[in-house]
């Protein structure tokens, strides 16, 4: 029997970052956690999910497993937050994936991944519901199975993906409700007014890091590193997809180039999750990094032959992986 403030919370995507973010939520008063998971569930569910945190300590067995779920449907209820954490690979299908598990009227979706337009599907299948956007830099690989390392890395923003439908402050409550988990829960965060600003920032940089380390197998400082022309091309590229955000409304700056480089420069050097991906073969967040803010581009009669390009070819050496994981049962 549910108690009147208990907060039904769906973890769905429990790779690296849903199982930081599991955790997170783990620790906030009267959340009722499910996690929902793939290829970790049988670990997850004998053994718990384990986080080895720089930040935040060594913490095991903190899901009850009785609630690991591998279908949406199989929770049986509705949620009052859905946390989507999975790889922003094919959207409408996760929306219909998850029907069974929202209630238009209650279930509020909380996005957390890389990439922009990510919205978009959620909204067409669940209409009258709320979304909250969010962008996070927290750094965490997952290195077997239930097992996840984070760094130092960690910060999140938030914001709503407004719906005109619903009452303002009822969307307002329910974001208000789970930063106020997310306190609980001790992580860095900040609710922004804008949260497209910070997406698209976030997708200068994915765009130009996960691919340029994906197509090179180069860290960052050694990309930067390869030639004369490195550099150049990275700011070129960053350049477009900030005309793309500019032309969509979207306030980015050109002098962001100057820092995102000057960020890379000053942190160790890293290797991006799109190179993971590609190292296990498997589908990369190509379309929502690169796809999208190419398309706008395209639409809105923008030259950009840097994006294009590498759009193009990772397009084609998505090909491979997403082929093999379509043939996976
Ligand atoms: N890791 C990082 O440091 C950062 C990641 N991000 C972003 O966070 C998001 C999550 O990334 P991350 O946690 O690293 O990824 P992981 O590969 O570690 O985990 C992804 C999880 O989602 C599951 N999953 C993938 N696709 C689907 C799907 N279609 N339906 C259901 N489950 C799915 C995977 O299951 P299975 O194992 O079965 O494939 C896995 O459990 C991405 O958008 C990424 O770009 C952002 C900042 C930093
Ligand atoms: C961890 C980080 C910030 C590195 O670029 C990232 O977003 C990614 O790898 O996709």
């Amino acid at each position: 029997m549910a108690t009147p403030d208990r907060i039904d919370v769906l973890l769905y995507g429990l790779g690296a970052i849903g199982s930081f973010y599991a955790f997170i939520l783990s620790r906030a008063q009267n959340v009722r956690l499910t996690v929902f998971a793939r290829s970790n569930y049988e670990a997850v569910k004998a053994n718990g999910l384990t986080i080895l945190s720089e930040n935040h300590g060594n913490h095991t067995q903190l899901i009850d497993v009785e609630i690991v779920i591998k279908t949406p449907a199989e929770a049986q209820c509705t949620f009052d937050y859905i946390v989507c954490a999975h790889k922003a690979i094919d959207q409408a299908s996760v929306a219909k994936q998850l029907a069974p598990a929202v209630d238009e009227k209650k279930t509020t979706i909380v996005i957390i991944q890389n990439g922009v337009g990510n919205e978009e599907a959620f909204r067409q299948a669940f209409p009258g519901g709320s979304i909250i956007s969010g962008v996070t830099w927290v750094g965490a690989r997952q290195t077997e199975p239930g097992i996840v390392a984070h760094t130092t890395s960690e910060d999140l923003q938030i914001g709503l993906f407004p719906n005109n439908t619903v009452d303002q402050h009822l969307e307002k409550q329910r974001l208000d409700k789970f930063a106020s988990l997310l306190t609980q829960g001790n992580t860095v965060f900040q609710v922004v007014p804008n949260i497209q600003i910070q997406r698209w920032e976030k997708v200068v940089w994915n765009a130009a890091w996960n691919s340029l380390t994906t197509l090179t197998m180069l860290d960052t400082h050694s990309w930067l590193e390869s030639s004369p022309d490195a550099t150049p091309l990275t700011r070129r590229l960053m350049h477009e997809v900030i005309n793309v955000a500019q032309k969509c409304e979207v306030p980015l700056e050109h002098g962001l180039v100057d820092r995102l480089i000057d960020r890379i420069l000053n942190m160790h050097t890293i290797v991006s999750s799109m190179q993971v991906d590609a190292k296990n073969e498997k589908p990369m967040e190509v379309e929502v990094i690169l796809g999208y803010p190419a398309r706008k581009g395209k639409e809105l009669g923008l030259d950009i032959p840097t994006l294009e390009t590498l759009y193009i070819i990772l397009t084609g050496m998505n090909q491979r992986f997403i082929k093999t994981a379509a043939e996976q049962p």
